[in-house]
Protein backbone atom coordinates (compact mmCIF):
# COMPACT_ATOMS: atom_id res chain seq x y z
CA UNK A 1 0.00 0.00 0.00
CA UNK A 2 2.58 2.83 -1.42
CA UNK A 3 0.24 4.77 -3.49
CA UNK A 4 2.83 5.51 -5.46
CA UNK A 5 1.06 6.60 -8.67
CA UNK A 6 0.29 9.33 -6.60
CA UNK A 7 3.27 10.96 -7.22
CA UNK A 8 3.62 11.47 -10.76
CA UNK A 9 1.67 14.54 -10.54
CA UNK A 10 3.03 16.15 -7.85
CA UNK A 11 4.79 19.44 -8.41
CA UNK A 12 9.08 19.45 -8.34
CA UNK A 13 9.48 22.13 -6.40
CA UNK A 14 13.15 23.46 -7.67
CA UNK A 15 13.60 26.25 -5.41
CA UNK A 16 14.41 29.90 -6.64
CA UNK A 17 15.76 31.77 -4.49
CA UNK A 18 19.29 32.31 -2.61
CA UNK A 19 20.37 31.15 0.38
CA UNK A 20 19.88 33.24 3.40
CA UNK A 21 22.92 35.21 4.92
CA UNK A 22 22.18 34.17 8.21
CA UNK A 23 20.03 31.22 9.75
CA UNK A 24 17.17 31.28 12.52
CA UNK A 25 17.91 31.48 15.86
CA UNK A 26 17.92 27.85 17.88
CA UNK A 27 14.49 27.45 20.05
CA UNK A 28 14.08 26.48 23.44
CA UNK A 29 10.93 24.66 23.61
CA UNK A 30 11.12 20.77 23.30
CA UNK A 31 10.06 19.28 19.68
CA UNK A 32 6.96 18.23 19.09
CA UNK A 33 5.44 19.27 22.38
CA UNK A 34 3.11 21.87 20.67
CA UNK A 35 5.00 24.60 22.95
CA UNK A 36 5.24 26.46 19.98
CA UNK A 37 7.46 30.12 19.55
CA UNK A 38 4.59 32.09 17.62
CA UNK A 39 5.72 35.38 16.17
CA UNK A 40 8.77 35.06 13.69
CA UNK A 41 9.92 38.22 11.91
CA UNK A 42 10.91 38.33 8.68
CA UNK A 43 14.76 38.70 9.75
CA UNK A 44 14.14 35.25 11.73
CA UNK A 45 13.75 33.32 9.04
CA UNK A 46 16.13 34.74 7.29
CA UNK A 47 14.81 35.37 4.12
CA UNK A 48 14.34 38.99 2.92
CA UNK A 49 10.68 40.29 1.86
CA UNK A 50 9.39 38.78 -0.94
CA UNK A 51 6.33 39.94 -3.71
CA UNK A 52 4.72 36.89 -2.09
CA UNK A 53 3.88 38.93 1.56
CA UNK A 54 2.22 41.88 -0.86
CA UNK A 55 0.20 38.75 -2.61
CA UNK A 56 -0.81 37.54 0.45
CA UNK A 57 -1.97 40.90 2.03
CA UNK A 58 -4.32 41.54 -0.97
CA UNK A 59 -5.27 38.14 -1.08
CA UNK A 60 -6.35 38.62 2.76
CA UNK A 61 -7.69 41.62 1.92
CA UNK A 62 -10.56 40.12 -0.62
CA UNK A 63 -10.88 36.81 0.97
CA UNK A 64 -14.85 36.60 1.60
CA UNK A 65 -14.16 33.78 4.48
CA UNK A 66 -11.83 36.11 6.33
CA UNK A 67 -14.10 36.89 8.98
CA UNK A 68 -15.02 33.51 9.84
CA UNK A 69 -11.23 33.19 11.56
CA UNK A 70 -13.39 35.06 14.04
CA UNK A 71 -15.53 32.41 15.24
CA UNK A 72 -12.93 30.02 16.16
CA UNK A 73 -10.20 30.25 18.93
CA UNK A 74 -7.02 30.77 17.62
CA UNK A 75 -3.31 32.20 18.77
CA UNK A 76 -0.56 33.72 16.73
CA UNK A 77 0.64 29.78 16.40
CA UNK A 78 0.09 29.33 12.73
CA UNK A 79 -2.21 26.14 12.67
CA UNK A 80 -2.03 23.74 9.22
CA UNK A 81 -3.11 20.59 11.24
CA UNK A 82 -6.90 20.82 10.68
CA UNK A 83 -7.21 17.90 8.54
CA UNK A 84 -6.42 16.26 11.91
CA UNK A 85 -8.02 18.10 14.39
CA UNK A 86 -10.30 21.51 13.67
CA UNK A 87 -9.60 24.26 15.82
CA UNK A 88 -12.13 25.12 18.80
CA UNK A 89 -15.47 26.89 17.23
CA UNK A 90 -16.39 29.42 20.12
CA UNK A 91 -19.62 28.40 20.51
CA UNK A 92 -18.72 25.48 21.84
CA UNK A 93 -17.76 26.05 25.19
CA UNK A 94 -20.96 27.85 26.19
CA UNK A 95 -23.29 25.46 24.47
CA UNK A 96 -21.13 23.10 26.37
CA UNK A 97 -21.84 24.53 29.60
CA UNK A 98 -25.44 24.71 29.45
CA UNK A 99 -25.79 21.39 27.76
CA UNK A 100 -24.11 20.54 31.30
CA UNK A 101 -25.57 22.42 33.48
CA UNK A 102 -28.93 22.76 32.70
CA UNK A 103 -29.98 20.08 30.25
CA UNK A 104 -27.83 16.78 32.47
CA UNK A 105 -27.62 19.18 35.51
CA UNK A 106 -31.46 20.07 35.93
CA UNK A 107 -33.76 18.21 33.24
CA UNK A 108 -31.74 14.80 33.24
CA UNK A 109 -33.53 12.13 31.91
CA UNK A 110 -36.07 14.91 30.51
CA UNK A 111 -33.57 15.75 28.47
CA UNK A 112 -33.75 13.16 26.05
CA UNK A 113 -37.52 14.25 24.93
CA UNK A 114 -37.18 17.97 26.11
CA UNK A 115 -33.68 18.64 25.31
CA UNK A 116 -33.98 16.29 21.68
CA UNK A 117 -30.96 14.53 22.90
CA UNK A 118 -32.85 11.35 21.21
CA UNK A 119 -33.36 12.54 17.92
CA UNK A 120 -29.88 14.52 17.30
CA UNK A 121 -28.07 11.96 15.24
CA UNK A 122 -30.65 12.29 12.52
CA UNK A 123 -30.57 16.10 13.22
CA UNK A 124 -27.22 16.79 13.32
CA UNK A 125 -26.86 14.27 10.60
CA UNK A 126 -28.81 16.68 8.11
CA UNK A 127 -26.82 19.62 8.80
CA UNK A 128 -23.89 17.00 7.84
CA UNK A 129 -25.70 16.20 4.83
CA UNK A 130 -25.90 19.58 3.59
CA UNK A 131 -22.60 19.97 3.24
CA UNK A 132 -21.90 17.00 1.28
CA UNK A 133 -24.91 17.11 -1.14
CA UNK A 134 -27.04 14.82 0.83
CA UNK A 135 -30.92 16.02 0.94
CA UNK A 136 -32.17 15.57 4.61
CA UNK A 137 -33.25 12.16 6.30
CA UNK A 138 -29.90 10.04 4.94
CA UNK A 139 -27.39 10.49 7.42
CA UNK A 140 -27.25 9.74 10.67
CA UNK A 141 -24.40 10.88 13.17
CA UNK A 142 -22.63 8.39 15.47
CA UNK A 143 -20.24 6.13 16.58
CA UNK A 144 -16.69 6.58 15.07
CA UNK A 145 -15.69 6.25 11.63
CA UNK A 146 -13.96 2.51 12.27
CA UNK A 147 -17.29 1.50 12.95
CA UNK A 148 -19.58 3.26 10.42
CA UNK A 149 -17.14 1.77 7.48
CA UNK A 150 -18.24 -1.65 9.09
CA UNK A 151 -21.70 -1.34 9.12
CA UNK A 152 -21.39 0.46 5.49
CA UNK A 153 -19.37 -2.46 3.87
CA UNK A 154 -20.50 -5.21 5.57
CA UNK A 155 -24.58 -3.40 4.60
CA UNK A 156 -22.81 -3.19 0.93
CA UNK A 157 -22.30 -6.60 0.56
CA UNK A 158 -25.19 -8.02 2.09
CA UNK A 159 -27.17 -5.84 -0.11
CA UNK A 160 -24.97 -6.74 -3.25
CA UNK A 161 -24.95 -10.30 -2.59
CA UNK A 162 -29.32 -10.01 -3.00
CA UNK A 163 -28.31 -9.07 -6.31
CA UNK A 164 -26.34 -11.89 -6.96
CA UNK A 165 -24.71 -14.34 -4.46
CA UNK A 166 -21.44 -14.26 -6.84
CA UNK A 167 -20.32 -11.29 -5.66
CA UNK A 168 -17.82 -12.03 -3.56
CA UNK A 169 -14.84 -9.53 -3.65
CA UNK A 170 -14.12 -6.16 -2.03
CA UNK A 171 -12.15 -3.85 -3.53
CA UNK A 172 -10.38 -1.58 -1.46
CA UNK A 173 -8.44 1.96 -2.03
CA UNK A 174 -4.40 0.55 -1.43
CA UNK A 175 -3.43 3.52 0.28
CA UNK A 176 -6.52 3.66 2.12
CA UNK A 177 -6.34 5.53 5.76
CA UNK A 178 -5.60 2.07 7.65
CA UNK A 179 -8.34 1.53 9.46
CA UNK A 180 -10.20 1.14 6.72
CA UNK A 181 -7.74 -1.55 5.14
CA UNK A 182 -8.31 -3.70 8.60
CA UNK A 183 -12.16 -3.44 8.84
CA UNK A 184 -12.57 -4.14 5.22
CA UNK A 185 -10.41 -7.30 5.91
CA UNK A 186 -12.33 -8.63 8.39
CA UNK A 187 -15.60 -7.63 6.99
CA UNK A 188 -14.60 -10.06 4.38
CA UNK A 189 -13.77 -12.80 6.33
CA UNK A 190 -16.94 -11.95 8.08
CA UNK A 191 -19.08 -12.21 4.53
CA UNK A 192 -17.39 -14.80 3.18
CA UNK A 193 -15.47 -12.52 0.53
CA UNK A 194 -11.76 -11.82 -0.46
CA UNK A 195 -10.46 -8.78 -0.06
CA UNK A 196 -8.61 -6.98 -3.36
CA UNK A 197 -6.46 -4.03 -2.60
CA UNK A 198 -5.85 -2.01 -6.01
CA UNK A 199 -5.22 2.08 -6.62
CA UNK A 200 -7.65 4.20 -6.16
CA UNK A 201 -7.97 5.25 -9.44
CA UNK A 202 -7.93 2.07 -10.92
CA UNK A 203 -11.31 0.58 -9.62
CA UNK A 204 -13.26 1.46 -12.27
CA UNK A 205 -10.95 -1.17 -14.64
CA UNK A 206 -11.07 -3.56 -11.78
CA UNK A 207 -14.58 -3.48 -10.93
CA UNK A 208 -16.42 -6.48 -12.40
CA UNK A 209 -19.21 -9.11 -11.83
CA UNK A 210 -17.60 -10.87 -8.69
CA UNK A 211 -17.34 -7.34 -6.97
CA UNK A 212 -19.93 -6.14 -4.21
CA UNK A 213 -18.85 -3.20 -3.01
CA UNK A 214 -15.68 -1.02 -3.91
CA UNK A 215 -14.43 0.98 -0.52
CA UNK A 216 -12.33 4.35 -1.40
CA UNK A 217 -11.17 7.41 0.68
CA UNK A 218 -12.31 10.87 -1.44
CA UNK A 219 -9.43 12.06 -0.72
CA UNK A 220 -5.88 10.78 0.71
CA UNK A 221 -4.48 11.37 3.50
CA UNK A 222 -1.19 11.17 2.43
CA UNK A 223 -0.62 12.98 -0.10
CA UNK A 224 -3.87 14.78 -0.46
CA UNK A 225 -5.02 13.34 -4.11
CA UNK A 226 -8.54 13.52 -5.05
CA UNK A 227 -10.12 11.05 -6.55
CA UNK A 228 -12.82 10.86 -8.82
CA UNK A 229 -15.89 10.40 -6.83
CA UNK A 230 -18.31 10.67 -10.23
CA UNK A 231 -16.94 8.58 -12.34
CA UNK A 232 -15.65 5.60 -10.21
CA UNK A 233 -19.18 5.90 -8.75
CA UNK A 234 -21.00 5.38 -12.18
CA UNK A 235 -17.52 2.60 -13.10
CA UNK A 236 -18.53 0.39 -9.81
CA UNK A 237 -22.47 1.30 -10.72
CA UNK A 238 -21.95 0.09 -14.52
CA UNK A 239 -20.65 -3.10 -12.90
CA UNK A 240 -24.01 -4.16 -10.70
CA UNK A 241 -21.95 -3.23 -7.39
CA UNK A 242 -21.83 -0.53 -4.55
CA UNK A 243 -19.80 1.82 -3.87
CA UNK A 244 -18.64 3.51 0.19
CA UNK A 245 -16.69 6.09 -0.10
CA UNK A 246 -14.55 7.43 2.94
CA UNK A 247 -15.84 11.55 3.13
CA UNK A 248 -13.02 12.29 6.23
CA UNK A 249 -10.83 14.35 3.94
CA UNK A 250 -13.22 16.10 1.86
CA UNK A 251 -16.29 17.11 4.04
CA UNK A 252 -16.22 20.60 4.60
CA UNK A 253 -13.14 21.26 2.46
CA UNK A 254 -14.68 21.12 -1.11
CA UNK A 255 -18.39 19.60 -2.89
CA UNK A 256 -18.68 16.24 -2.45
CA UNK A 257 -22.49 15.81 -4.33
CA UNK A 258 -23.60 12.39 -2.88
CA UNK A 259 -27.08 12.65 -3.93
CA UNK A 260 -25.90 14.12 -6.95
CA UNK A 261 -23.81 11.49 -8.10
CA UNK A 262 -25.72 8.28 -7.20
CA UNK A 263 -23.37 7.71 -4.21
CA UNK A 264 -24.52 4.01 -2.24
CA UNK A 265 -22.99 4.85 1.41
CA UNK A 266 -20.50 7.05 2.43
CA UNK A 267 -18.72 7.45 6.17
CA UNK A 268 -16.69 10.32 7.93
CA UNK A 269 -14.83 11.96 10.77
CA UNK A 270 -16.44 15.60 12.10
CA UNK A 271 -13.70 15.99 13.98
CA UNK A 272 -11.24 17.51 10.97
CA UNK A 273 -12.83 19.99 8.49
CA UNK A 274 -16.16 20.19 10.38
CA UNK A 275 -14.69 21.23 13.89
CA UNK A 276 -16.24 18.86 15.96
CA UNK A 277 -13.76 18.07 17.94
CA UNK A 278 -11.45 15.16 19.53
CA UNK A 279 -13.51 12.45 18.97
CA UNK A 280 -16.72 13.87 18.05
CA UNK A 281 -18.89 11.12 16.56
CA UNK A 282 -18.88 10.27 12.79
CA UNK A 283 -21.75 9.83 10.43
CA UNK A 284 -22.76 7.36 8.17
CA UNK A 285 -24.78 8.26 4.73
CA UNK A 286 -27.64 5.69 3.39
CA UNK A 287 -29.16 6.93 0.19
CA UNK A 288 -32.53 6.72 -0.02
CA UNK A 289 -33.01 4.32 -2.33
CA UNK A 290 -30.81 1.91 -0.21
CA UNK A 291 -32.86 2.66 3.33
CA UNK A 292 -35.64 -0.18 3.16
CA UNK A 293 -32.69 -3.21 2.12
CA UNK A 294 -29.68 -1.17 4.29
CA UNK A 295 -29.61 -4.38 7.14
CA UNK A 296 -26.91 -3.19 9.51
CA UNK A 297 -24.35 -5.45 11.38
CA UNK A 298 -24.52 -4.08 14.40
CA UNK A 299 -28.11 -3.66 14.82
CA UNK A 300 -28.73 -2.06 17.96
CA UNK A 301 -31.39 -0.85 19.73
CA UNK A 302 -31.32 2.75 18.75
CA UNK A 303 -31.89 2.03 15.37
CA UNK A 304 -35.06 -0.38 16.56
CA UNK A 305 -38.51 0.54 14.67
CA UNK A 306 -39.84 1.27 18.22
CA UNK A 307 -37.27 1.32 20.82
CA UNK A 308 -38.92 1.87 23.73
CA UNK A 309 -41.11 -1.03 23.25
CA UNK A 310 -38.33 -3.65 23.80
CA UNK A 311 -39.37 -6.39 21.85
CA UNK A 312 -37.23 -9.37 22.17
CA UNK A 313 -37.48 -9.39 18.06
CA UNK A 314 -35.58 -7.21 16.00
CA UNK A 315 -37.62 -4.53 13.54
CA UNK A 316 -35.50 -1.99 11.69
CA UNK A 317 -36.60 1.81 11.76
CA UNK A 318 -37.82 3.39 8.55
CA UNK A 319 -34.71 5.39 7.08
CA UNK A 320 -31.30 6.33 8.35
CA UNK A 321 -31.96 5.93 11.65
CA UNK A 322 -31.37 2.05 10.53
CA UNK A 323 -27.90 3.67 10.60
CA UNK A 324 -27.90 3.97 14.79
CA UNK A 325 -26.17 1.91 16.99
CA UNK A 326 -26.35 2.35 20.81
CA UNK A 327 -27.26 5.00 23.10
CA UNK A 328 -25.36 8.46 21.45
CA UNK A 329 -22.67 10.40 22.93
CA UNK A 330 -24.63 13.01 24.00
CA UNK A 331 -21.63 15.69 24.91
CA UNK A 332 -19.59 15.54 22.12
CA UNK A 333 -22.62 15.26 19.55
CA UNK A 334 -23.84 18.64 21.26
CA UNK A 335 -20.40 19.91 20.75
CA UNK A 336 -20.61 19.06 16.97
CA UNK A 337 -23.73 20.25 16.50
CA UNK A 338 -22.48 24.04 18.11
CA UNK A 339 -19.59 23.47 16.01
CA UNK A 340 -22.02 23.21 12.91
CA UNK A 341 -23.06 26.65 13.19
CA UNK A 342 -20.75 28.44 11.56
CA UNK A 343 -21.70 26.97 8.34
CA UNK A 344 -24.98 28.32 8.19
CA UNK A 345 -23.85 31.04 5.89
CA UNK A 346 -21.43 29.73 3.81
CA UNK A 347 -21.29 27.65 1.27
CA UNK A 348 -19.16 24.94 0.19
CA UNK A 349 -18.22 26.21 -3.63
CA UNK A 350 -16.79 29.42 -1.75
CA UNK A 351 -14.81 26.88 0.54
CA UNK A 352 -13.67 25.15 -2.03
CA UNK A 353 -12.32 28.27 -3.67
CA UNK A 354 -10.73 29.29 -1.17
CA UNK A 355 -9.00 26.08 -0.29
CA UNK A 356 -7.71 26.11 -3.89
CA UNK A 357 -6.33 29.14 -3.89
CA UNK A 358 -4.50 28.76 -0.45
CA UNK A 359 -2.81 25.25 -1.54
CA UNK A 360 -1.70 26.84 -4.44
CA UNK A 361 -0.28 30.14 -2.96
CA UNK A 362 1.68 27.51 -0.32
CA UNK A 363 2.61 25.87 -2.94
CA UNK A 364 4.31 28.76 -5.03
CA UNK A 365 5.67 30.50 -1.71
CA UNK A 366 7.56 27.00 -1.25
CA UNK A 367 8.40 26.71 -4.69
CA UNK A 368 10.34 30.29 -4.28
CA UNK A 369 11.60 30.34 -0.88
CA UNK A 370 12.77 26.49 -0.40
CA UNK A 371 16.17 25.31 -1.31
CA UNK A 372 16.03 23.81 -4.54
CA UNK A 373 15.41 19.84 -4.50
CA UNK A 374 14.92 19.40 -0.60
CA UNK A 375 11.40 18.92 -0.80
CA UNK A 376 8.73 17.63 -3.57
CA UNK A 377 5.11 17.33 -3.34
CA UNK A 378 2.64 14.74 -3.87
CA UNK A 379 0.37 16.43 -4.15
CA UNK A 380 -1.41 16.76 -7.39
CA UNK A 381 -1.12 19.78 -9.20
CA UNK A 382 -4.48 19.86 -11.24
CA UNK A 383 -7.49 21.16 -9.41
CA UNK A 384 -9.70 18.04 -10.07
CA UNK A 385 -7.10 16.14 -8.29
CA UNK A 386 -6.21 17.98 -5.09
CA UNK A 387 -8.17 18.06 -2.15
CA UNK A 388 -7.08 20.71 0.58
CA UNK A 389 -3.88 19.80 1.96
CA UNK A 390 -0.38 19.90 0.86
CA UNK A 391 1.80 17.14 1.45
CA UNK A 392 5.59 17.40 0.87
CA UNK A 393 8.00 14.45 0.82
CA UNK A 394 11.62 15.71 2.77
CA UNK A 395 14.25 13.04 4.07
CA UNK A 396 14.05 14.60 7.50
CA UNK A 397 10.49 15.28 7.66
CA UNK A 398 10.41 14.30 11.04
CA UNK A 399 12.70 16.55 12.53
CA UNK A 400 11.99 19.02 10.28
CA UNK A 401 8.24 18.98 11.18
CA UNK A 402 9.34 18.86 15.07
CA UNK A 403 11.65 22.32 14.39
CA UNK A 404 8.31 23.94 12.13
CA UNK A 405 5.84 23.70 15.49
CA UNK A 406 8.97 24.43 17.71
CA UNK A 407 8.94 28.31 15.97
CA UNK A 408 4.86 28.06 15.80
CA UNK A 409 3.87 26.26 12.32
CA UNK A 410 2.01 23.45 13.27
CA UNK A 411 1.44 20.51 10.39
CA UNK A 412 2.39 17.15 10.99
CA UNK A 413 4.84 14.03 10.00
CA UNK A 414 3.32 11.09 8.14
CA UNK A 415 5.89 8.31 8.10
CA UNK A 416 7.88 7.95 7.07
CA UNK A 417 9.15 10.77 4.80
CA UNK A 418 5.84 13.26 4.61
CA UNK A 419 4.90 16.60 6.04
CA UNK A 420 1.51 17.04 5.86
CA UNK A 421 0.24 20.81 5.76
CA UNK A 422 -3.76 20.95 5.96
CA UNK A 423 -5.48 24.10 4.81
CA UNK A 424 -8.71 25.09 6.66
CA UNK A 425 -10.43 27.94 4.66
CA UNK A 426 -12.60 29.08 7.25
CA UNK A 427 -9.40 30.07 9.65
CA UNK A 428 -6.85 29.90 7.83
CA UNK A 429 -5.49 33.46 6.30
CA UNK A 430 -2.86 34.10 3.39
CA UNK A 431 -0.26 36.07 4.96
CA UNK A 432 0.26 32.81 7.45
CA UNK A 433 0.36 30.63 4.50
CA UNK A 434 3.24 32.85 3.35
CA UNK A 435 4.70 32.67 6.82
CA UNK A 436 4.69 29.01 7.35
CA UNK A 437 6.41 28.50 3.68
CA UNK A 438 8.88 31.11 4.77
CA UNK A 439 9.65 29.36 8.19
CA UNK A 440 9.97 26.13 6.27
CA UNK A 441 12.24 27.50 3.76
CA UNK A 442 14.56 28.69 6.93
CA UNK A 443 13.99 25.37 8.86
CA UNK A 444 15.02 23.46 5.19
CA UNK A 445 18.38 25.22 4.57
CA UNK A 446 19.48 25.23 8.39
CA UNK A 447 19.04 21.46 8.39
C1 LIG B 1 -9.59 8.53 5.79
C2 LIG B 1 -9.76 8.25 7.25
N1 LIG B 1 -10.61 7.30 7.67
C3 LIG B 1 -10.78 7.04 8.98
C4 LIG B 1 -10.07 7.75 9.95
C5 LIG B 1 -10.20 7.47 11.39
O1 LIG B 1 -11.24 6.76 11.81
P1 LIG B 1 -11.77 6.92 13.30
O2 LIG B 1 -12.60 8.17 13.31
O3 LIG B 1 -12.52 5.69 13.53
O4 LIG B 1 -10.58 7.06 14.18
C6 LIG B 1 -9.18 8.76 9.55
C7 LIG B 1 -8.40 9.55 10.53
O5 LIG B 1 -8.25 9.28 11.68
C8 LIG B 1 -9.01 9.00 8.18
O6 LIG B 1 -8.16 9.92 7.77
N1 LIG C 1 -8.14 10.86 14.85
C1 LIG C 1 -6.90 11.17 15.25
C2 LIG C 1 -6.52 11.06 16.58
C3 LIG C 1 -5.23 11.38 16.98
C4 LIG C 1 -4.32 11.80 16.03
C5 LIG C 1 -4.67 11.91 14.71
C6 LIG C 1 -5.95 11.55 14.30
C7 LIG C 1 -6.33 11.62 12.90
O1 LIG C 1 -7.45 11.89 12.60
C8 LIG C 1 -5.32 11.35 11.87
C9 LIG C 1 -5.86 11.59 10.50
N2 LIG C 1 -6.97 10.71 10.15
C10 LIG C 1 -4.84 11.49 9.41
O2 LIG C 1 -5.23 11.66 8.28
O3 LIG C 1 -3.68 11.27 9.65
Amino acid sequence: MTGAGAESAGVELTGTRPAPAESAPAESAPAGTGAAEPGLTEDETGLPPAALTDEAARLDAADRLRAKRDAFTLDDVIYLDGNSLGALPRAVPPRLAEVVAREWGQLRIRSWEESGWWTAPERIGDRVGRLVGAAPGQVVVGDSTSVNVFKAVVAAVRMAQERGAHRDQILVDEATFPTDGYIAESAARMTGCTLRPVAAGDVPSAVGSRTAVALVNHVDYRTGRLHDLPGTTAAVHAAGALVVWDLCHSAGALPVGLDAHGVDLAVGCTYKYLNGGPGAPAYLYVARAHQPGFDSPLPGWNSHADPFGMASAYTPADGAVRGRVGTPDILSMLALEAALEVWDDVTIEDVRAKSLALTDFFLRCVEDYAPAGRVRSLTPAAHTERGSQVALRCADAGEVMAELVRRGVVGDFRRPDVLRFGFTPLYTGFAEVERAARVLAAVLKEG
